[in-house]
This record gives C-alpha cells, structure tokens and sequence, in this order.
C-alpha cells in the first residue's frame, strides 16, 4: 500500500451520544465542525498548529490524538508512515459531552482515508478503529455518518472488534439546543462514577424508553419527554455535575425534553422548530427562563442536525 495523495482537508461533525436512554448506542451528529488539514512530509516528523478550541492545551507532537489516529489508520491498512503537517482548526468546545474526542479520532481516520488507495479504509473499518480508541461507538458513528445513528459491537473476533452502525430517521421539526457549560469534565472521570450492575428493573425499563426515543426522534416529536427519561447513567452522574442535572431537571419540570449531552457535562435540548419562525424553538421561553440570569459562563448554541458526517477532500498541489 503506498501513498496516493499528500494534502488533504477533513471536516467532522460535533455529536451527542446517548439522547436520554440511549447509552453508548445512539448519537446525534450536530453542526459544529472541526476542520483538519493535514500534508504528508518527506522529512519524518510531525508539526501540529491548532486554532479554536484546545489550542495551548492539547499537545503538538506524536501524542495529538489526531496524529495518533492517522497513524493507527495507516498502520491498519498497511501504508508506510510519513512525516506529517496538521492545522487544526477547532470548534467542538473539549471535554464538554459534544464528542471532541470522536471528532478527533474520526478525523485523523479519515485524513489517513484521503491519504491512501481508495476504498482501503471503508465506514466499517474507520468505525472499528475509532471505537477502538474511544471506548464505545455512540459518537464515532454519527461522527462518520452523520444524522441519527444506533451502533451496536458484535463478539470481537480480531484485533479490531467488529462494530456496526445504522443511520435512523429524523424528524424534520427537530431543532436541538445545546447548553454548554463554562467547566470541562473528561468523559473518562463522567464513566467512572457508573456502577458495574444495575437492577434489572432499569434496564427493562430503559429498554422500553430506547426503543420509544427511535419513534419519537423519528416520527413522534410530541413524545419525546417520556422517551428521554434516563435510569442507566445521569442519576449517578449528579455528583459530578449538579448544575447540568439541576437544568435538566427544571427544563423537563417545564415539559422540555432535555438530556444530559454524552457523559456532560453540556445540557442538550430536544426541541422543536417554532411554526413561522426562523430559528426559534419551543424551548426558547423555557430554556430562558431556567436560566434565569445566573448561569454565569454557560452558551446557548441551537445546532441543526448534521445529515453528511466527516468529509475528507484530497487537494491537489
Ligand atoms: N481536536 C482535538 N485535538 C486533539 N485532542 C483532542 C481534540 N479533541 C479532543 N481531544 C482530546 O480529548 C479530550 C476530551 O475528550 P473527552 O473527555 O472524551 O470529552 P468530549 O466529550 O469532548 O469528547 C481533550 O481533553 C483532549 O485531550
Ligand atoms: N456513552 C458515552 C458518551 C460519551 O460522550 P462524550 O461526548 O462525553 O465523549 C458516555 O456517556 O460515557
């Protein structure tokens, strides 16, 4: 396998897994984008130049998660390593539950795509080599595929486990509201708070309310309150992010349909498009109102559906 082109430029999604009850399998590509542009160098090495968010914080050598996943990609499929230049221009906010990490990761897979044969590194294989690095699916898929997506992992078989994933409908009033806090939290530390076992009694439940949110994003926006209900995850990740739960709790005291975004600590608002209006909701009053003037530091960003996913472009210089 050798190398067939030398520039190109990647474009991925932010996401927000879970959606409620959807823990580690449903995701929600959203739009804010990452912009990755990466040339391959003669000399070995690796420059890294980062713009936006992360700049100063992430590192600029071997250990940038995008480098590291350009380099996993090549190792995968065979091609030789190469000196590298990225610029990184950044807009999915670190460390906030809107998928930096997958957009990342995402992104070093498919800038190695644009750099190899084509069709050497398909959806399946970039999927199984990101939820590699990220641990669980629900925001590498929608980051690939874009829209609504549920992913599920078979039995592992080799050294890349098999995952899958498949695009679901959206609904065409939904208009999601993120809420993002001033304060970061790694989703590492948001997972370890979890417990290795829950009653069964959650999960039967849980799974009712899956399946009800796959109905209710798609063709039932007027049931999207009970279908995020949540018991697997947000409850015990209070203790780590009070203040995101407490607006969740008096946006859904409000009948808003709003869910802690990944593992948070960012509030995502399920909304609807406002009839006759342009880029209204109907969590507007309500999102207004729990905010009430005090929370100091948090944005309100409304962010449509992203239906493409990442897009790699080879440029020709
Ligand atoms: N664009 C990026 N470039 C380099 N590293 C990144 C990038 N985005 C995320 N990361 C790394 O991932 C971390 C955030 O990942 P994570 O804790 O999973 O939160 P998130 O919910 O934002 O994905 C950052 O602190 C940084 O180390
Ligand atoms: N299912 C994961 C999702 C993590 O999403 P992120 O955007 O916070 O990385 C979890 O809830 O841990």
């Amino acid at each position: 396998m050798r190398l067939r082109a030398a520039h190109v430029r990647v474009r991925v999604p932010a996401t927000s897994a879970n959606l409620g009850p959807g823990f580690d399998a449903l995701g929600l590509a959203l739009g804010l984008h990452d912009e990755i542009e990466v040339r391959a160098l003669g000399a070995p090495g690796v420059r890294v130049e980062v713009h936006g968010e992360g700049a100063g914080s992430v590192p600029d050598d071997e250990t940038h998660l995008v480098v590291r996943a350009l380099r996993a990609a090549l190792d995968h499929v065979g091609a030789p390593q190469t000196g590298l230049h990225l610029v990184c221009r950044n807009r999915v906010p670190h460390g906030r539950g809107l998928g930096s990490s997958a957009a990342a990761v995402v992104g070093g897979i498919l800038a190695a795509r644009g750099l190899v044969e084509p069709g050497a590194l398909d959806d399946d294989v970039a999927l199984a080599l990101a939820t590699q690095f990220e641990g669980h699916p629900d925001n590498a898929a929608p980051a690939l595929l874009g829209g609504l997506t549920v992913a599920w992992s078979d039995d592992a078989t080799g050294d890349v486990a098999p995952v899958r994933a498949a695009r679901l409908e959206v609904h065409r009033d939904l208009a999601p509201v993120a809420v993002v806090p001033p304060g970061h939290l790694s989703t590492h530390a948001a997972r370890g708070v979890l417990p290795a076992r829950v009653p069964h009694a959650d999960a039967a439940w849980q799974a009712g309310r899956a399946a009800l949110l796959v109905e209710a994003l798609g063709r039932r926006p007027d049931l999207l309150l009970p279908a995020t209900q949540d018991r697997l995850h947000q409850g015990y990740r209070r203790e780590v992010m009070p203040a995101s739960l407490a607006l969740v709790d008096a946006l859904r005291a409000q009948g808003v349909a709003a869910v802690v975004s990944g593992a948070g600590p960012t509030v995502l608002v399920l909304a609807r498009r406002a009839p006759g209006s342009q880029d209204g909701t109907d969590a507007d009053a309500a999102v207004a109102d729990a905010f009430g003037g005090v929370m100091a530091g948090w944005r309100v960003l409304r962010l449509p559906v992203d239906a493409t996913g990442a897009e790699v472009t080879t440029l020709l210089d």
